[in-house]
């Protein structure tokens, strides 16, 4: 099939990203050719869209004027970030042969005949205001042929770290957290084991005020609480087999405080919040591949000392390592991921994994805005 843009060779994309966590945007520069990352922006979203695109997560007043709204807020901070990259790294905009843009997911219920997920962009909004091709709704494909429409980095994570010296894992700590399962004979798996920070996240800021826990340093100060540990893992998702996919729309804090009981003391529930993330992604491992010796995180719990530390501890014989290591810095993975993924698009090449996301088959992912 025809390429999109002839004219040019397909090396430089934008990889842009703004997860769960709802931190803000991540945009890369990415050379396709060499799968590297050669110039990166984070850009935290203003407090009144973040806490609006929270808000969004849950049904609310007058949704569909307010998601518009957002949706022309996340392309104008997406389109920011584009300026900011191509400056900082001294790029023209003829230079980029696409921009592959995730937008904000606020609601992901991929299951069953009606299922769906939405990442709020207007991509429309994106390519009038960058001047280069958008590609985004990135999911929604993989969804249609039944699959979970999600993690889609697994396919990423082969062509960056996949080897057929040894099984590697990967493992994203954003709000959920995923797996990555890269097996040397050349099969990939991968699924979201659980929150990894959105709980912890959400506490902090009710107790701290604070956007996260630094370094896990408060989760530290407590104890972890055995009988709320054992409520909170009796959620019937962590159970659940392959493929499967998680979000918000089930790990947020009202799902926690109906856990809760009177008297736990905050710190401990943080301890707890902590070991429930460390546990469900170690029991996924240890279930999904036993033999793994290599866990390479990234994401920005990767930043976390004592939820990398409680990984270890529960994952003996495995070597966990940051992505940094591996010259992907933790904050620049998803990004290039979706860069990755606009270069698959326009190369009319599939971008899912049906083995991971239970699609019918691979798909061509995406919808393009032409610059
Ligand atoms: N120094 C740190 N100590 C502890 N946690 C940190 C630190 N820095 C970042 N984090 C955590 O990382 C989160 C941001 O991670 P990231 O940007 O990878 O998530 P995301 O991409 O929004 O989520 P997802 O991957 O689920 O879509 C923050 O919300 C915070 O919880
Ligand atoms: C629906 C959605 O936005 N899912 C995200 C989220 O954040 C982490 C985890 O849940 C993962 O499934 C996915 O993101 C990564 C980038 C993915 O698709 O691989």
């Amino acid at each position: 099939m025809a390429s999109l843009a002839p004219s040019k060779p397909h090396r430089l994309y934008i990889g842009l990203m703004s997860g769960t966590s709802l931190d803000g945007i991540d945009g890369v520069l990415f050379d396709a050719a060499s799968l590297a990352v050669t110039g990166h922006v984070h850009a935290p979203f203003a407090p009144a869209l973040r806490d609006e695109l929270l808000a969004l997560n849950a049904p609310g007043d007058n949704e569909l004027h307010r998601a518009a709204l957002a949706a022309n807020a996340v392309a104008r901070g997406y389109a920011d970030v584009v300026s900011q990259l191509l400056e900082a790294t001294g790029t023209r905009r003829s230079q980029i042969t696409a921009i592959g843009a995730h937008g904000q997911t606020v609601r992901h219920r991929p299951d069953g005949l009606d299922g769906y997920t939405t990442q709020l962009l207007n991509g429309a909004l994106l390519a009038e205001q960058a001047g280069i091709d958008v590609v985004c709704d990135l999911r929604s494909r993989d969804v249609a042929a039944g699959g979970q429409g999600a993690p889609l980095v697994p396919a990423f994570h082969r062509a960056i770290f996949g080897t057929s010296d040894t099984d590697v894992a990967v493992l994203n700590l954003g709000g959920i957290a995923n797996l990555s399962l890269l097996f040397a004979d050349g099969r990939t798996g991968g699924f979201d084991t659980g929150p990894a920070n959105c709980l912890m996240d959400g506490w902090t800021a009710v107790h701290l005020g604070e956007a996260f826990d630094a370094d896990g340093t408060w989760a530290a100060t407590g104890h972890v609480l055995p009988e709320l540990l054992a409520v909170l893992q009796a959620e019937p998702f962590f159970a659940l087999p392959p493929p499967k996919s998680t979000g918000r729309d089930l790990f947020h804090l009202d799902w926690l405080q109906a856990r809760l009981t009177p008297g736990q003391r905050p710190q401990d529930v943080q301890a707890t919040l902590l070991e429930l993330s460390a546990r469900s992604i170690a029991d996924s491992l240890k279930h999904q591949m036993p033999q793994a010796r290599t866990l390479i995180a990234c994401g920005g719990g990767a930043r976390n000392g004592r939820l990398m530390q409680r990984l270890s501890e529960l994952l003996p014989g495995v070597e966990v390592e940051s992505s940094a290591t591996r010259n992907l810095p933790v904050d620049q993975v998803e990004a290039a991921a979706f860069a990755w993924l606009a270069h698959r698009f326009v190369e009319r090449q599939p971008g899912n994994l049906p083995a991971v996301t239970g699609a019918a088959g691979p798909r061509l992912l995406g919808a393009l805005y032409p610059a």
